[in-house]
Formats: C-alpha cells, sequence, structure tokens
C-alpha cells in the first residue's frame, strides 16, 4: 500500500495562514504542486515531512496518522529541500556513503547503493570529483540522488530547478520522470514547464489555498478559446497590455506580436491560438505573466 492523505491541513504563522485547509489524496504518480512564492508549497512539503507540526488537520501515511506514526513515513521518505547544503570537503561518492551511513544503511549494502543512485541520476563519471566543482544541475542530481539511498516510495522535491540553466533543467525534468514507476513523487516549483509532460496530475496553490486540483490535459481544454495571438503597434500593444492578461510579447518588424490570456475578444484583429500551460495556469491563477 502507498497511500499518503492530507485532510484539512493548515499551517499559521502568527496571523497569517501559509496553508488553509488543504485535503489531498496522493497515490504513486507525479503530482506537480504549482504556486507562486508564498502560496505555502514549502510549508506543506516540510508538514509531510515531518519537519514542521501543522496548527491543524491530519496527514496519513498508509492511514496512520504521522504525529504518531512518523518514524514508518520517514523510513520511506526521500526529500530534498530547497536550501540543500553541501560538504565542500567531499567528493559526491563520499557524500552518498556518509548520508547512507547517517541513515542506517548496512554496511555490506552502502557501497552497492551508493554506485546504484549515482548511476540513477548519471553522475558516474563525475562521482570522485569535490562537490564545489559541480555545476547547478549536477549538485541537484546529488541532491537526488541522496533522496534515492533508501529507495524511497514517497520522494519531496521542493523547487529543485531554481538557478538552473534550460539545459539542465530539461535534464532534470527526464530524471524525475524516469523515478515515477511506484513512488508517489511530490515535486514543486513556480515554473509550470517543469511539471509539464511530467506530471499526472496538477495541484495549484495560491496563498494557500487550492486552485485546482486537476490535470494538465484538463487545465489546457478549460483554456481552450481563452489565449489570443494579435500583431499590433507599439501604443496599443501597451494598451493591451495594461488591460488584459499578456503571456509573452515579441517584437517584430511588422510591430509587437501579443499572445493575451482573456476569456473574451481583447482586439478587433485578435485570432484564437492554441494555449500552452502556462497560459492555462495564468487563467487559472488571474496572475500577470512576466514580460518577454
Ligand atoms: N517561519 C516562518 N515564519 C513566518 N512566516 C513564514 C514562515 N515560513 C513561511 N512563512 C510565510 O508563509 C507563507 C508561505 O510560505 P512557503 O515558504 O510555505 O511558500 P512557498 O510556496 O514555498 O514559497 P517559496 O517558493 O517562496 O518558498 C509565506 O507568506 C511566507 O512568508
Amino acid at each position: 500500500m502507498m497511500e499518503l492523505t492530507i485532510e484539512r491541513l493548515s499551517k499559521r504563522y502568527g496571523q497569517q495562514w501559509a496553508l488553509h485547509q488543504l485535503s489531498l489524496r496522493l497515490s504513486p504518480g507525479m503530482l506537480g504542486l504549482v504556486g507562486p512564492n508564498g502560496a505555502g508549497k514549502t510549508s506543506l512539503m516540510r508538514m509531510i515531512a515531518t519537519l514542521l507540526e501543522p496548527t491543524e488537520g491530519i496527514i496519513r501515511w498508509n492511514g496512520q496518522d504521522i504525529r504518531t506514526h512518523g518514524q514508518a513515513l520517514r523510513q520511506v521518505l526521500g526529500y530534498l529541500p530547497q536550501d540543500f547544503g553541501i560538504y565542500p570537503e567531499f567528493t559526491g561518492r563520499q557524500f552518498l556513503r556518509y548520508l547512507a551511513a547517517m541513515k542506517g544503511l548496512p554496511r555490506s549494502l552502502l557501497n552497492r547503493r551508493v554506485d546504484e543512485v549515482l548511476s540513477m541520476v548519471n553522475l558516474e563519471a563525475e562521482a570522485d570529483r569535490k562537490l564545489p566543482t559541480y555545476s547547478g544541475g549536477m549538485k541537484q542530481r546529488i541532491g537526488i540522488a541522496q533522496a534515492l539511498l533508501n529507495d524511497p516510495e514517497l520522494l519531496i522535491v521542493d523547487e529543485p530547478t531554481a538557478g538552473l540553466d534550460p539545459a539542465e533543467r530539461v535534464r532534470f525534468r527526464t530524471l524525475l520522470a524516469s523515478l515515477t514507476h511506484n513512488r508517489i513523487i511530490l515535486l514543486s516549483t513556480h515554473i509550470i514547464s517543469d511539471v509539464e509532460a511530467v506530471a499526472s496530475r496538477l495541484v495549484i496553490l495560491q496563498e494557500g489555498r487550492m486552485l485546482a486540483d486537476t490535470t494538465p490535459e484538463e487545465l489546457l481544454a478549460k483554456t481552450k478559446g481563452a489565449v489570443w495571438g494579435v500583431t499590433v503597434d507599439q501604443a496599443t500593444a501597451l494598451q493591451l497590455q495594461a488591460n488584459y492578461q499578456v503571456s509573452t510579447m515579441v517584437t517584430q518588424m511588422s510591430g509587437i506580436t501579443l499572445r493575451i490570456v482573456s476569456a473574451t475578444c481583447p482586439h478587433e484583429a485578435a485570432v484564437g491560438v492554441s494555449p500552452s500551460l502556462e497560459e492555462a495556469y495564468l487563467l487559472a491563477t488571474g496572475r500577470q505573466a512576466v514580460q518577454v
């Protein structure tokens, strides 16, 4: 059995609710937890990892309350926190061996398991280099490797792609996708493309509340007919930008081409275009996209 159940979970810091009455049931597969900074993603993940006390609500692993049965969950948990610290004096392999020993892996298994996880994250060739010489992507892959040491049933990864370049980000996404078999993966991000094509389920959080519990396909289908493309002069572009959610803005010889997320047609020359998942997310959250 592999089931995580979250029942009316809330976290309050002082007067502020970081998370409010969230209920979710997770089964094997990847769930993308998407939301802007401050949405409550880290608080939720830390509560599941038994590192933070909920203010209200219950988290159950296979039916058992983790407040009283935390050890059962920790045994099957792999966690890559956002601020994952490395030890500068270690090589990748030494670091993993050290953590494997800390996690109580028996000596007879330890070296073999470290080799296995190094191969899973494709770092065998760099395993004997010191950690400070690693790129951002390699550091994150070592982070995943340490989270995989105990072959976790529940893998929690908090904003792993922050600071990675686009190639590293794609590589990291592919790595996570390869780990979904027979595991629950909870991946948080504020960049929707990180979970596009890899998450079978999307939960959108905003200001501590769940805006949507959906699938990428469903979210896209809902957005059909609500994304428009138009090429206009600069003054019109600025005006449209002030009044609508503009997802992209590209300057071309013929003028400025905008993509606009709007339930109604924003301009007489606008034509309907196929939505991207990012635009679907913008429509769901009602947020202004970053200008390009
Ligand atoms: N220790 C704390 N004390 C007070 N407020 C906190 C604390 N930790 C988080 N918060 C607040 O709770 C809210 C949710 O924060 P949280 O870190 O869970 O969100 P997040 O979605 O993970 O955002 P980020 O990606 O920025 O970490 C934010 O408004 C944050 O300022």
